[in-house]
């Protein structure tokens, strides 16, 4: 914890799904005086994704659901194509990414990597995603995935040769960053 801060007030804007915070503080600049800022905090916890991939085919699955913020920002049918990915609750990143694989795509995994923690949104909100990759085959698919029914995913699952994912970032079909950054992760350290 740094001593360049000291919190004069936070307020609660919402506290429902996530929690936003309107944060009063005083920060030192490097000349030693103090500024006062004010910003919002949105805290919806942290998160974990996977990208799981086939060495002998060639292939990454992906998942599609309809993402109500894009929809508003764009994305003209709200769809996209992501990384299966999941929030975190009470238990370890492996075990939740492991549970959210079964979730959301139905393949049970044997082992997984993490390749690294990110901040997705630092200037407003908190989370820190963990990032996986892991191997998948036919022989791994023990359920329908999809998604829960009491949580309203309706998640499709996409098997798709990677250089088609590749060039979806290009064509803009793929625009999720979580999902660009494994994908790319997967190129550069020639995963597949
Ligand atoms: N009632 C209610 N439910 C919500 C809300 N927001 C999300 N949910 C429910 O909570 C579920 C969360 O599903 P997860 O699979 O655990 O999380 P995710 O939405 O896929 O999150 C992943 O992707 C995010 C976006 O890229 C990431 O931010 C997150 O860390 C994670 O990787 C959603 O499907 C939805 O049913 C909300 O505001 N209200
Ligand atoms: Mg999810």
């Amino acid at each position: 914890m740094t001593d360049k801060i000291k919190i004069q007030s936070s307020t609660i804007l919402s506290d429902n799904w996530g929690k936003l915070n309107k944060v009063k503080y005083d920060y030192q600049l490097k000349d030693g005086s103090w500024q006062t800022h004010e910003r919002e905090v949105y805290d919806r916890g942290n998160g974990a994704v996977i990208l799981l991939y086939n060495k002998v085919q060639d292939t990454v699955i992906l998942t599609k659901q309809f993402r109500l913020p894009t929809w508003f920002n764009g994305n003209a049918d709200g769809m996209m194509i992501e990384a299966c990915a999941g929030l975190l609750d009470e238990r370890d990143p492996e075990d939740c990414i492991r549970r959210e694989t079964e979730e959301e795509t139905g393949y049970t995994l044997s082992d997984v990597c993490k390749v690294m923690e990110v901040y997705m949104s630092p200037g407003s909100v908190t989370e820190i995603l963990y990032f996986f990759v892991a191997t998948y085959s036919s022989a791994m698919k023990t359920g329908i995935g999809g998604g829960l029914d009491n949580e309203q995913e309706n998640i499709e699952v996409l098997e798709l040769p990677f250089n088609d994912a590749m060039k979806m970032i290009t064509s803009g079909e793929i625009k999720d960053a979580k999902t660009i950054m494994l994908l790319q992760y997967a190129k550069i350290h020639e995963l597949l």
